[in-house]
């Protein structure tokens, strides 16, 4: 296998089509850039037929990108997207998951039009040849790279590898108790090709300086222009030891399924940290800081935390929890899913489907390069496991390391089906961890409690008997799922107040100037920018700047109805607050609205 990969074939880019520049583009090298120790024991396990197959297949059944109209009147009305994407936090930002069966459909590697997105805000307008990544802090040579040079100059590594947000399944965990994130249901995960130059590499070549000299952590910045939040751009650290660690096989990403990454994903450049949070793959990369302490960005402190289960975001600010080195998240933990039977599939009983096995599946996947090497199915609550049947696509590298999903299926007769009331899996990795039983709720993330399917019994059609299958949760505001039933018992034999109604009292105050709906949709302004939410009407003008959702996710619902895409973003906290801001109530055609 070649060592050292000519990156001249890639050429240069406008606006993300590939040009090629042929053979006379020669950047000068820095005098002592050592071309062999920079990549001889790189590039081993690149193997160009495995990776173009799976390239192929990926790209095989187009999943069409185009001009969504909900993108509309947003600052991303530019960008082109999967319509099929279930977005989580409204219009904008962009935050979507992809139906968990289309996801499954596609198999090991992800179309990119339907890979999870993570936006904290607008997506940069970014241009291939004015695009450049500086190196700075504590290194020798502090260097601002364009894009050719950094491509042309460092030979590039090129491997798949799965991507996990931190709230991949926090809608469990919102069920339960609302959290200070939005709802994910269970496809916050994805897995591309990814092509880049070796972090390790870069630093080198700058100098990085010795550990004696200061240089601890290693900080990534991007180019997001992003409102409110402590700080107007997204960036976060990880430690020199994990950054020069060659195990590792940490890129900064230029291309994604063998083409450049797209707008959504962080085009030109992004980071990529294989088995760890997507929280910490910084997108549109604009600066690499060499530094003794960890980032100062407020995304590094006060998002990606597993906080103990009584902190609340109060607590969390009063007691400095945020602040805690041990509670940040790197490596993701082990965790599996069902994904087949999908939520509110029916199997019909009878002579047909009785007579065959019925295959669950799922997918798994652990962190830090550890492979999963287990996973059971149990049928009966946990008292016995069944052990399934495992597909690992990928090759682990040459240190062992595993940083895909996997899949794993189990044969199970319908009528043992038909004699329980859930499916439960759990999976295993090489470190021998597994799923808790039970969800451990904290104020954040990384649910990873056994995935339960709940089986009732049914009538497909007149004088037939079936199951239909139920997931706990379906993603963003969608209804639907076990959990939710679940609560709704619970609340409805609850004689006190609900948790919902209880935190959620901007009612309290006690105006009651009614207004129109012509009247409210006059205030769709930045002067004067007025919402209604369950029938409440609010100025929220003089909160648009300090908005950690940005100004235009307010503003495009402003003169609006966005009752539901108000609750399904925002925490306790947030609906608390919106009371500040009431100013009366909606009357619809004579009737006052109904509340709650
Ligand atoms: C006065 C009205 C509003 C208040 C007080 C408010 C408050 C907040 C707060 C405190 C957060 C931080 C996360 C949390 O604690 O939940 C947040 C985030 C956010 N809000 Fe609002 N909000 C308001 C209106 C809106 C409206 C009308 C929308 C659009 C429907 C919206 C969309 C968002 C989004 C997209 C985020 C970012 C979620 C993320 O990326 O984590 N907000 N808001």
């Amino acid at each position: 296998m070649a060592a050292f990969v000519d990156n001249r074939q890639f050429g240069t880019h406008m606006n993300g089509v590939v040009r090629s520049c042929g053979q006379d583009l020669k950047p000068s090298l820095p005098l002592d850039f050592d071309l062999d120790s920079s990549s001889s024991d790189e590039d081993e396990n690149d193997d160009a037929s495995y990776l173009k197959e799976l390239i192929r297949k990926a790209n095989a059944e187009t999943e069409a990108s185009v001009m969504d109209p909900r993108d509309e009147g947003t600052a991303d009305q530019w960008v082109a997207r999967n319509s099929s994407m279930v977005r989580l936090t409204g219009k904008h930002p962009f935050n979507a998951e992809s139906p968990l069966p289309r996801l499954m459909h596609h198999g090991f590697i992800t179309p990119v039009p339907l890979h999870y997105v993570r936006n904290h805000g607008p997506v940069p307008k970014a241009k291939w040849e004015d695009w450049t990544v500086e190196i700075t802090g504590l290194v020798k040579r502090p260097t601002r790279f364009t894009m050719d040079r950094l491509v042309l100059e460092f030979p590039h590594r090129e491997f798949p590898a799965t991507l996990v947000c931190a709230g991949n399944r926090r809608k469990e965990q919102n069920m339960v108790k609302k959290t200070i994130g939005f709802n994910w249901g269970s496809a916050g995960t994805s897995t591309s090709v990814w092509r880049g130059v070796p972090l390790r590499q870069v630093l080198r070549r700058c100098g990085i300086l010795t550990r004696a000299k200061g240089a601890l952590h290693v900080c990534f910045e991007g180019a997001e222009n992003l409102p409110g939040g402590g700080g107007s751009k997204y960036g976060t650290s990880i430690s020199r030891e994990m950054a020069m660690d060659p195990s590792r096989d940490i890129i900064l990403a230029y291309m994604q399924n063998g083409e450049p990454l797209a707008p959504d994903h962080g085009f030109p450049v992004r980071m990529i940290i294989p088995g760890f949070i997507g929280g910490r793959m910084v997108k549109w990369l604009k600066r690499i800081v060499v530094t003794e302490l960890e980032c100062d960005n407020h995304y590094h402190y006060k998002d990606n935390r597993v906080l103990p289960s009584h902190v609340s975001p109060e607590l969390a600010n009063e007691e400095g929890w945020w602040y805690r080195p041990e509670y940040i998240i790197n490596e993701l933990n082990i965790n599996s899913v069902i994904t087949t039977p999908c939520h509110d599939e029916i199997l019909p009983i009878n002579s047909w489907t009785t007579q065959r096995p019925y295959v669950v599946r799922g997918y798994a996947y652990s962190g830090g390069g550890r492979k999963v090497t287990r996973v059971e199915v149990t049928l009966d609550g946990g008292e016995t496991w069944h052990v399934c049947t495992l597909d690992h696509p990928e090759k682990p590298n040459k240190y062992g390391k595993y940083w895909c999903w996997c899949f794993w299926s189990l044969e199970v007769e319908v009528l043992d089906l038909l004699g329980t009331k859930e499916i439960a899996v759990r999976a295993w990795d090489e470190g021998l961890n597994t799923q808790p039983e039970n969800l451990i709720w904290n104020l954040m993330m990384m649910n990873n409690c056994w995935f339960r399917v709940k089986t009732n019994v049914c009538k497909p059609h007149k004088g037939e008997i079936g199951m239909v299958f139920e997931h706990p949760t379906q993603p963003g505001n969608q209804p639907g799922g076990w959990m939710a039933k679940e609560k709704h018992l619970e609340t409805s034999q609850d004689p006190k107040p609900s948790l919902k109604k209880s935190v959620s009292t901007p009612f309290m105050n006690t105006n009651s100037k009614m207004f129109s709906i012509s009247e409210v949709k006059k205030h769709s302004n930045p002067d004067s920018t007025w919402i209604i939410v369950h029938g409440h009407v609010y100025d929220c003008t003089r909160f648009l700047k300090d908005h950690p959702g940005g100004t235009d996710s307010i503003l495009i619902n402003a003169g609006t109805d966005c009752t539901e895409e108000f609750d399904a973003i925002h925490s306790d906290k947030a609906k608390k607050m919106l009371e500040d801001y009431r100013i009366g109530q909606l009357i619809t055609t004579g009737n006052i609205h109904k509340i709650w």
